[in-house]
């Protein structure tokens, strides 16, 4: 069965395509990473997914009733927001206790048990903005912990993160897979895509390959995928192909 099924879509800006004519399945419980060059596409895709840009043409359907987790990439997030990593962490609930829900004690007990998770405890009354780049990052990670989604979005989520934190990371999505949630991370470190993740889509403007990653990961696709994105002219008419 398919979480995520793509159907001849077109993603873009200002009826500029970004990403055109890609159809595929994202099986339920896969564990799929998407990488391509600078420009791919690849976040456009998310975003396409996560519902924050409609379709130019084409479809994305999601199985029905599944929740949905995003974590954007880092530079989108405004830091400066005046927040404690506890209640940043308990934002994570507000899908199913609502904005007003009361943070009685088990609800406490939830959102400390996430920071533990990540090993944030001691920092929950730090404001985020003095947060290094990687504690940042496993407060969100505590974040999508008790978002509870079956569907996982991660848009570069361990870029400029050191090792440690990667790792103990790294971990955690491996837990949600070994959940059977659905889980798609756009990564740029290749070796930890070959490591840890079965499935890839290699995307350059529309898919180059997607499938099992020893099998999209070729030195020829990697190779292809870069031409394809310089070669793509973002300038043209809603769709080159349709064109032609
Ligand atoms: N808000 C926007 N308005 C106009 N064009 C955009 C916008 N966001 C992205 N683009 C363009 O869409 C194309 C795809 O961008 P996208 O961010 O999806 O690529 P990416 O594969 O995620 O790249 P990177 O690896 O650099 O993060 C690029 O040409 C980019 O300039």
């Amino acid at each position: 069965m398919s979480a995520i099924r793509l159907t001849d879509l077109t993603l873009g800006y200002d009826r500029h395509p970004a990403i055109h004519h890609l159809s595929g399945e994202v099986a339920t419980g896969s564990l799929t990473a998407i990488v391509g060059p600078n420009g791919a596409g690849k976040s456009t895709l998310l975003k396409g997914i996560t519902g924050t840009l409609l379709p130019l043409a084409g479809g994305i359907s999601l199985a029905k009733g599944k929740r949905l987790a995003y974590l954007p990439q880092s530079a989108e997030l405004d830091r400066s927001f005046p927040i404690h990593v506890y209640d940043l962490v308990a934002m994570g609930l507000w899908s199913r206790a609502g904005i007003f829900g009361r943070i009685g004690a088990s609800v406490a007990h939830k959102v400390e048990h996430a920071i533990a998770a990540v090993e944030l405890t001691g920092f929950e009354r730090r404001p985020i903005g003095t947060l290094s780049g990687g504690q940042m990052q496993r407060a969100l990670f505590a974040r999508l912990l008790l978002q509870d989604a079956e569907i996982i979005l991660l848009d570069e989520p361990f870029t400029a993160i050191d090792a440690r934190t990667t790792a103990d990371l790294l971990a955690l999505v491996q837990r949600w897979h070994g959940e059977s949630r659905t889980v798609v991370a756009v990564l740029h470190d290749i070796e930890t895509v070959r490591r840890a993740f079965p499935q890839t889509l290699l995307l350059a403007r529309e898919a180059v390959a997607w499938g099992a990653t020893a099998d999209v990961l070729t030195p020829e696709n990697l190779l292809k995928a870069r031409r394809m994105v310089e070669a793509f002219d973002s300038h043209a008419a809603p769709c080159q192909r349709d064109a032609a």
